[in-house]
């Protein structure tokens, strides 16, 4: 008996300044698409409190990290508010081989990066209704200290300079609404 080689997935990433929403969005995403694949990506930032190895991130040292990124593993990597962040490079690939719609998380640089090795890839940007709201999520989130805090709205701004370079773009302000734009922006047809 054969078994038919599935059709490749799709490759989503999904950008937008840190505290804009992207992880809440991409929560109750998966809650209504159990089918969608995260991908788990490697981090030398240390563990929130309430954040699970394997499930959040794979939190290395950066001896590990840069090791990583000497053997090829990653997909793509970045320095982001003073810690490194990268893709792992096979899961991922295995995932898409498989046929899985995979969701990639990550900023800026990184989507950039993806742009040049996976073009195929669908690049959507959520925005924050305004920097005043951006600033009043981070710090309402309760999860990072003041200077972390600096550093993300310090990138904020670049981050949303760059907003038009992506295929969708999505203003975070209704939750609901948002992650309607979201479904259509990930199933709607490949062009
Ligand atoms: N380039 C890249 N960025 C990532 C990756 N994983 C997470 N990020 C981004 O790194 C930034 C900081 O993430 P994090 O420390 O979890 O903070 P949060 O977004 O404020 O919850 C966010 O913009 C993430 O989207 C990755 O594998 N590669
Ligand atoms: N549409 C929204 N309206 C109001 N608050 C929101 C909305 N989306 C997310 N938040 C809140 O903003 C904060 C940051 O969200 P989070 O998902 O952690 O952002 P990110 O993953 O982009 O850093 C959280 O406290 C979250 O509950």
């Amino acid at each position: 008996m054969t078994t038919a080689t599935p059709q490749p997935g799709q490759l989503i990433v999904i950008t937008g300044p840190s505290g804009v929403g992207k992880g809440t969005l991409l929560r109750q995403l998966r809650q209504r698409h159990p089918e969608l694949a995260l991908s788990v990506s490697a981090t030398t930032r240390p563990p929130r409190p309430t954040e699970i190895e394997g499930i959040d991130y794979y939190f290395v040292s950066v001896e590990d990290f840069q090791a990583m990124i000497a053997a090829g593993k990653l997909l793509e990597w970045a320095e982001f508010a003073g810690h490194y962040y990268g893709t792992p490079r096979d899961p991922l690939l295995q995932l898409i081989a498989q046929g899985k719609t995979v969701i990639l998380e990550i900023e800026l640089q990184g989507a950039r990066q993806v742009r040049q090795s996976y073009p195929q890839a669908r690049h959507i940007f959520i925005l924050p209704p305004s920097l005043a709201e951006l600033e009043h999520r981070l710090r309402n989130r309760g999860q990072d200290s003041e200077e972390a805090i600096a550093r993300r709205l310090a990138q904020a701004e670049t981050e949303i300079a760059a907003a038009p370079e992506f295929d969708v773009q999505i203003v975070n302000d209704d939750l609901e609404k948002s992650l309607i734009a979201l479904e259509t922006a990930i199933f709607s047809p490949v062009p």
